[in-house]
Formats: structure tokens, C-alpha cells, sequence
């Protein structure tokens, strides 16, 4: 097995990709150390899926260094593909196979290469115990999504790749992958996702993507730091509700208290969330480009 170099499961620097005469990323750089679930989050073509394709080997780059687990995917052989898992969006050729049996089969292509689950186990650690003779045809959405997963996770890869991996899943199948991606415990993980809950919930940092460029890179606490002040007040006065952002939220309350005392009958600070963190960076990133 090759070491991985300075302990980095990814090592991705320069990473620039162009479609024609388009630059769809640029100087993309960022890492990801053993046992990290790292987001990458990013508006609609930010270039999320054409990051994570050349990073899982199915796309060929255009310029920059692309280490992921010790190797140039690019480059990389069978018994590296083997420590890779890779959820995709839905395998559509495999309708007439029962749900056991496929997992069976493709966990048995892993042997001489990894230790893969057992059958049974990985159908009830996703939950499709009930399902497990039925063919994948006759799944519903989220059935379907659960097994993409087991797909993915079947060879115990040490990096797995999910894009999207909860699209279409009602909230409690949601809340179990959660659970289930937690569950992983030594496997990293790059997911994409625009839930930006489940970001947060399951990332120990979040990389996010706008127009090809990196435009923030942390823990959510971290990026939230990067926003100044984005407290949002609510207050109820004479009957109407009323909302404010500002960066001085204890100085407004107090204002406002001192202009309109007892008519100001409901108050409410919040701190920003991932979400609205989120939307300032990219709103940010989209106006200083302009
Ligand atoms: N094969 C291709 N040829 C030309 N342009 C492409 C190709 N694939 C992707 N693109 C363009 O590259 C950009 C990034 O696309 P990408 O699919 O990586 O975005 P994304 O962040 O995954 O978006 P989404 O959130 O919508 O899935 C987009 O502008 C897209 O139109």
C-alpha cells in the first residue's frame, strides 16, 4: 500500500480545469488529512462535480497537482480504485439484480484488495434490511440512494466521495446517513451537498466553490468569523414584525428600546447560521469579481 505523503488523503494544488476556451476552475488548492469529512459547498456550476470527477480519476485536468491517497489519480491503478469508494447519482443498469445479491457480487470484486463488508451487515447498516430480496427496479427513490451508498461504501474504502448523496430522501432516511456517514469513523469523506444543514452536521470544514475559485476554506465557525457582523434582529413593533442585519446588534436593540420602549414587544438576535454565512461569502466572491 503507498504511504500517503505527509499524511494528506487529498493534496490538491493548482488544480485548473477548461472546457474549450472556458476556465471552469482555477488554482483550486485545498487537503484533506485522514478521518476529515470535508463539504464542498458552491452555487449551481461553481465546478463541485468537475472537482471531485478529476479527484475520483473520471476526468483528466487541465493543469495543477492532484495527490489523492498518495497517488495521481490520472494515474492511478486497479488496487487504488479499490480504496476509493464513489456514490454516484444513481446506477440505472442494474434494475433486474436483487438488492443482496449486487452487494454480494460487488463486494466479492474487492477481495485480494480490501476487506469488504459482508452482504447482510451492509444491508442492515443502511437500512434496507426489509428490501434485501427485492429487485432494484422495484426501489423507491430513497431506497435507491441507500443503496447507492452501500455501493459506494462496499470495498470499506478509505476516502469515499459522496455528490449529493441525500437528494430525495425524506428526513428521517436523512437523519440514519447522517448517522451512517458518522458512522464511517476512519474513512474520509468529500461530500457535495446544497443542504447546507447537513453541511453542517456532518463536516469538520467546509470548502466552498464559487465560479471555479476557492472562496472560503474552515470550520463553519471559522467562515463565520469571516463575515462581520451579520446578526439578524427581529422585533415587533405596534403589531408588525420588522427585521433588521447589522453588525452592531446589542448598539440597535439598545437604540431601539430607547426610541420606542414598551411598543417594541418581541425581540429576537440571531447569529448568523452556516446558511447565512454562506450567502454573504458567495455574495462577497460574486461582487468582487464583477
Ligand atoms: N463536459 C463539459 N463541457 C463543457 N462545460 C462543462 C462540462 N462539464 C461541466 N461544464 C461546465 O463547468 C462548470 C462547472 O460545472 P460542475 O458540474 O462542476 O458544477 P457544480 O458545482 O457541480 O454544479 P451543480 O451544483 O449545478 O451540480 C459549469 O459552468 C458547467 O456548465
Amino acid at each position: 500500500m503507498v504511504k500517503i505523503k505527509d499524511g494528506l488523503v487529498l493534496d490538491v494544488e493548482g488544480l485548473r480545469m477548461r472546457y474549450g476556451a472556458t476556465d471552469v476552475l482555477h488554482d483550486v488548492t485545498f487537503q484533506a488529512r485522514p478521518g476529515e469529512v470535508l463539504a464542498l459547498l458552491g452555487p449551481n456550476g461553481a465546478g463541485k462535480t468537475t472537482t471531485i470527477e478529476v479527484l475520483e480519476g473520471f476526468r483528466a485536468r487541465s493543469a495543477g497537482r492532484v495527490e489523492v491517497l498518495g497517488e495521481d489519480p490520472a494515474r492511478a491503478d486497479e488496487s487504488w480504485r479499490a480504496r476509493v469508494g464513489v456514490v454516484l447519482q444513481s446506477w440505472r443498469d442494474h434494475g433486474k439484480w436483487r438488492v443482496r445479491e449486487l452487494l454480494a457480487h460487488l463486494g466479492s470484486c474487492y477481495t485480494g484488495y480490501t476487506e469488504p463488508w459482508d452482504a447482510d451487515e451492509l444491508v442492515a447498516a443502511v437500512g434496507l434490511t426489509a428490501q434485501a430480496n427485492q429487485k432494484i427496479r422495484t426501489l423507491s427513490g430513497g431506497q435507491r440512494r441507500r443503496l447507492d451508498v452501500a455501493i459506494g461504501i462496499v470495498g470499506r474504502p478509505e476516502l469515499l466521495f459522496l455528490d449529493e448523496p441525500t437528494v430525495g430522501f425524506d428526513p428521517e432516511a436523512r437523519r440514519e446517513f447522517h448517522g451512517l456517514v458518522r458512522a464511517l469513523g476512519d474513512t474520509t469523506v468529500l461530500l457535495t451537498t446544497h443542504d447546507l444543514h447537513e453541511a453542517e452536521s456532518l463536516a469538520d470544514r467546509i470548502v466552498v466553490l464559487d465560479g471555479g475559485r476557492i472562496i472560503a476554506d474552515g470550520t463553519a465557525d471559522e467562515l463565520a468569523k469571516l463575515i462581520v457582523g451579520e446578526d439578524e434582529v427581529r422585533w415587533t413593533h405596534d403589531g408588525r414584525r420588522f427585521t433588521r442585519s447589522t453588525t452592531e446588534s446589542t448598539r440597535f436593540a439598545f437604540d431601539l428600546f430607547r426610541e420606542h420602549g414598551d411598543e417594541i414587544t418581541e425581540l429576537e438576535v440571531r447569529r448568523s447560521s452556516l446558511e447565512d454565512t454562506y450567502i454573504a461569502l458567495v455574495r462577497r466572491a460574486e461582487e468582487t469579481s464583477r
